[in-house]
């Protein structure tokens, strides 16, 4: 219960409509009180005058008694309606305002993870599966909502329910009070058992859906390779053996489904029973009157749906105390990388430099660098080769702050970059990712995404400059046309651009273009790197390769291996260094490697 602690301060912003709610549920519970007083006032009135009219002899008498009863029943049936239908409309104002309130709840809730999930920083990403994030947005947010509203709205309307009820029916009298009410509690108790079996079996079948769903999923995604391996007779029976787990575990819940309702019926029809058998001994012994009798089976059948939904609400807060507490936990993390105290808006020349920078990534131990010494002048154009796994991507991602190194340095014009405003030192560096993600949106969008207010002519002069305008406009809709899964299939070398012309509309003061180019052709990669020369004349830009481009006059090239640098120096320097650099290049040279790009 604890755990949903943290819901409060929504509770306290909507404190209104719960006050209200609260309220209709109060007005609502009196007026349905009336029916069963008004039903007792006409049996008792019913049963006081039968004898009466009985025993007239004169025709035209019973006639008028007859017409004056009419009367008096029409007048009681017209207030019972008028009741119930008071009692129906303060019932429909309750469900209106503590429902709503609970969709703000949780509209609220889902915007606070999202906006913190926003916050933190890779390492918890890598650390957390993203189903598991998934899931804590919208399953654990689903649950804790049916806290937030239907529960609050059973619990208050059981609570109140039962304090009337039971005040009336002790007043009437206490020992038939006793006895209409003994079954009730093991009522309580057996729904709340039951829906936990039921609760037990239905997560089951929910993570056998999901499964289902997955190996669905992965199996039309991977058509392709499913058919040209002639795959499909085995993955038809992979989704056979999880269709049988899901079939068997249905039809378990429909038993103990089947078997809920008998015995609630069961339970109900025993408080009746109960409730007309004392009750009847009560009236002949004078106790209480046929009114009293009629209006206790009222009660009764009252009572069945609050005492039914104390077994339902104690579950829905079990599992919302469950939820919310997964929700905490990913609540309380806090981000490692964030603007540390003292963190400045400086304006950016674009000097790099990297004192002694030693990196681990603490989730694997792998040490990508090295005691990495480096220094770049604003404007400088800088290659960063190496093989793989060399850590020039790591270098790159030390620079943007998705982490920070264990021990040195990273500096941006003499100021440690985790002293400067963090939001500030990304928007003035354009990071062009090895691996190329697009959003299911238009193209003139996903470039956009680079500078948001960014107009037509800026789109297209971005794309133009990343050689994949022509592309664009081959399609129908051109800068309009959607990608992702529903629109057109772009080749990889056609998603690098895009990626390319998102980071060039940026316009930032520094590029790091991380091996971006490895799906285009040749020509293609010529045209670009043209392009790119005039565009990046101001700025300072680090290009992360695993080939040599001779076309484009590097101001320096660094050469990584195993975490560090082992070469640095310009395109002469490190021929005439005769090391790695120089055997990559006469390789490349001699064409023994495919990738060399003149
Ligand atoms: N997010 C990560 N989590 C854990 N280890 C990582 C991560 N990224 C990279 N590494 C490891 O760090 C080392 C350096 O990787 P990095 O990606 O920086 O190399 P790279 O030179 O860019 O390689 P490539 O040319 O193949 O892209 C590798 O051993 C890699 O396995």
């Amino acid at each position: 219960m604890k755990h949903l602690t943290a819901l409060n301060k929504y509770f306290i912003a909507q404190k209104w409509r719960l006050i209200l709610g609260l309220l209709f549920t109060a007005i609502s519970i009196v007026f349905s009180v009336f029916q069963p007083i008004m039903v007792r006032q006409i049996f008792d009135l019913l049963s006081h005058n039968l004898d009466e009219y009985r025993m007239l002899s004169d025709t035209g008498l019973k006639g008028a008694f007859r017409s004056d009863f009419s009367h008096i029943l029409a007048f009681y049936g017209v207030s019972i309606l008028i009741f119930a239908l008071l009692s129906g409309f303060f019932l429909f104002l309750q469900r209106q305002t503590l429902i709503v309130m609970s969709r703000h709840i949780e509209y609220d809730l889902k915007n606070e993870i999202y906006q913190h999930y926003q916050r933190l920083d890779l390492n918890f990403f890598k650390m957390h599966r993203t189903g598991d994030l998934m899931s804590r947005i919208t399953e654990d947010v689903s649950r804790v909502r049916m806290y937030a509203g239907p529960a609050i709205m059973y619990a208050s309307r059981t609570l109140l329910l039962i304090v009337i009820v039971v005040y009336l029916m002790l007043k009437v009298n206490p020992l038939l009070t006793l006895y209409t009410l003994s079954p009730l509690p093991f009522l309580a108790l057996m729904i709340y058992y039951v829906n936990r079996i039921i609760h037990r079996k239905s997560e089951k079948i929910q993570a056998e859906l999901s499964n289902i769903t997955s190996i669905a999923q992965e199996s039309y995604s991977g058509i392709r390779v499913i058919k040209s391996y002639v795959q499909e007779e085995a993955s038809g029976s992979h989704f056979e053996s999880a269709s049988e787990a899901y079939k068997i575990s249905s039809i378990s819940l429909a038993k103990t489904d089947a078997l809920f309702q008998p015995a609630m019926a069961l339970m109900i029809g025993l408080s009746v029973i109960i409730t007309i058998f004392i009750g009847g001994i009560q009236v002949i012994a004078g106790n209480i009157t046929v009114g009293n009798l009629a209006e206790f089976v009222i009660y009764v059948n009252m009572l069945m749906f609050p005492f039914l939904s104390i077994g339902l609400v104690a579950t829905m807060i079990q599992r919302a105390a469950a939820s919310q507490q997964r929700i905490n936990e990913f609540l309380r993390i806090e981000p490692s990388i964030k603007d540390e105290s003292g963190a400045r808006l400086v304006d950016l020349n674009g000097a790099i430099r990297f004192d002694h920078v030693t990196f681990t990534y603490s989730h694997t131990g792998i040490t990508a660098l090295k005691d990495v010494n480096l220094r770049i002048e604003p404007g400088q154009k800088v290659a960063i080769i190496g093989r793989t796994g060399s850590g020039k991507s790591t270098l790159a991602q030390l620079l943007i702050r998705m982490f920070d190194p264990q021990e040195g340095k990273v500096m941006l014009d003499n100021h440690d970059v985790r002293y400067l405003h963090l939001e500030q030192l990304r928007s003035r560096i354009s990071y062009v990712p090895q691996d190329v993600f697009l959003f299911s949106d238009s193209i003139a969008n996903n470039i956009r995404f680079g500078d948001p207010a960014a107009n037509l002519q800026a789109v297209q002069q971005a794309a133009r400059q990343a050689s994949v305008e022509k592309d664009i406009l081959g399609f129908n809709e051109g800068f309009d046309t959607e990608i992702g899964e529903r629109g057109v299939t772009l080749s990889g070398g056609q998603k690098q651009r895009i990626s390319i012309a998102r980071a060039l509309i940026k316009d930032p003061g520094i590029m790091i273009f991380d091996d971006c180019l490895s799906a285009v052709d040749a020509r293609t990669e010529k045209e670009i790197i043209g392009n790119l020369y005039a565009y990046l004349k101001d700025k300072t830009a680090l290009i992360i390769t695993h080939r040599i481009f001779s076309l484009f006059e590097f101001d320096k090239i660094i050469v990584l291996d195993e975490g560090k640098i082992v070469e640095e120096g310009t395109h002469e320097e490190l021929l005439s260094l005769n090391g790695y650099y120089a055997e990559l290049y006469a390789r490349q040279q001699s064409g023994e490697d495919e990738s060399v790009t003149e």
